[in-house]
């Protein structure tokens, strides 16, 4: 039988020693960098035509563009594995991959404390209302326009979207003594529960006084977050997002934070990523960090040691360890 390949799209940057050892049970192949256009004709032109799994990542999305219904029909036949680095996979197009026979896996776990970590250092920030006296002790204004900010101690949390990042989050914020809620389309059993209490998403936006977006992109979530909702919300309400942009209606935001109605926000995911909305740049009241949410040395490496267990395990074993969820009944077109 002939050698499986595989294919690395993008870099590793912490894991290179372990990619060159897949080396032993597959040929590899290299795409370090390049435009969509170039890599469609790479694929059209048969240079893959033996490939069997591909590394991506979140990251190596800037040299192909999304992986959606136009890419996926020049990758070769002989693909089956797409081996995703990122918990989000929000530019694959799962449906598109499953109609193929390509079986996807992500990274989900690896990413949960640093993410969490992240999530509490901007509700933290948004509730000190840090930007402003951030910039004035650099700018030598000393405290510039600082005002008073909030404890966390007593509030109520509320995590939308209760997975293993949400559930990080719920335990970092029990030490600083919030009260925490979350929902999700179902309830937990109670020993994931980490002690908060299942609500509705109505309640959910009623009764928080600090809410975490914690929950993944689909054409379901999209905008979940918008005018409608922000008219439920407490008035004053604190709002973190660390999951995707496009939950949020960007615009609304803005006009919530203007209106007073959110008190602030923290921000590591944007709409129309590097773009960020003016209204959100100019407001004192906003903590934006730049989607670093999984950016540390030991989560990096990580991510990159799970996508390459998921990878040797698809070689060796035709499975993957952590399939996205939408596929887990789909079969390899093996
Ligand atoms: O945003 C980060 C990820 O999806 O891992």
């Amino acid at each position: 039988m002939a050698q499986k390949a595989a294919l690395l799209i993008g870099d590793i940057a912490h894991a290179r020693k372990e990619w060159t050892a897949v080396g032993e049970i597959a040929k590899l192949y290299e795409y370090p960098s390049g435009s969509r256009e170039g890599f469609i004709s790479k694929c059209k032109a048969g240079e893959y035509k033996d490939l069997y799994a591909i590394y991506r990542s979140n990251d190596s999305n800037k040299h192909t563009g999304n992986f959606d219904q136009e890419l996926i029909d020049v990758l070769p036949s002989t693909l089956k594995y797409i081996c995703h680095n990122g918990a989000g996979y929000d530019n694959i197009d799962i449906p598109a991959c499953t109609n193929k026979g390509i079986l996807v896996s992500s990274t989900p776990v690896a990413v949960n404390d640093a993410t969490a970590d992240v999530a509490i250092f901007l509700m933290l920030g948004a509730l000190r209302r840090v930007t402003v006296p951030f910039q004035a002790v650099r700018n030598g204004k000393w405290r510039g326009d600082f005002q008073l900010g909030r404890d966390p101690k007593n509030k109520v949390l509320g995590i939308l979207g209760m997975g293993g990042i949400g559930s990080e989050v719920a335990k970092r914020a029990k030490a600083f003594g919030m009260q925490v809620q979350y929902h999700n389309r179902h309830q937990l059993p109670a020993k994931e529960e980490e002690g908060a209490k299942y609500v509705t998403f109505e309640e959910l936006l009623k009764t928080s006084d600090v809410l975490s977006l914690n929950l993944s992109l689909n054409a379901s979530t999209r905008h979940i977050i918008s005018k409608p909702q922000f008219d439920q919300m407490k008035d004053g309400i604190i709002l973190i997002n660390t999951a995707r942009g496009l939950l949020i209606d960007e615009a609304a935001l803005v006009d919530a934070l203007k209106s007073g109605k959110v008190w602030s926000a923290g921000l590591d995911v944007f709409e129309e990523e590097p773009k960020i909305h003016p209204g959100l740049l100019e407001a004192g009241n906003v903590v934006l960090l730049p989607h670093i949410g999984t950016g540390t040395v030991e989560t990096q490496r990580d991510m990159e040691l799970l996508v390459l267990d998921n990878l040797k395990s698809a070689i060796k074993e035709q499975r993957l360890l952590t399939q996205v969820p939408e596929q887990k009944k789909a079969k390899a077109n093996i």
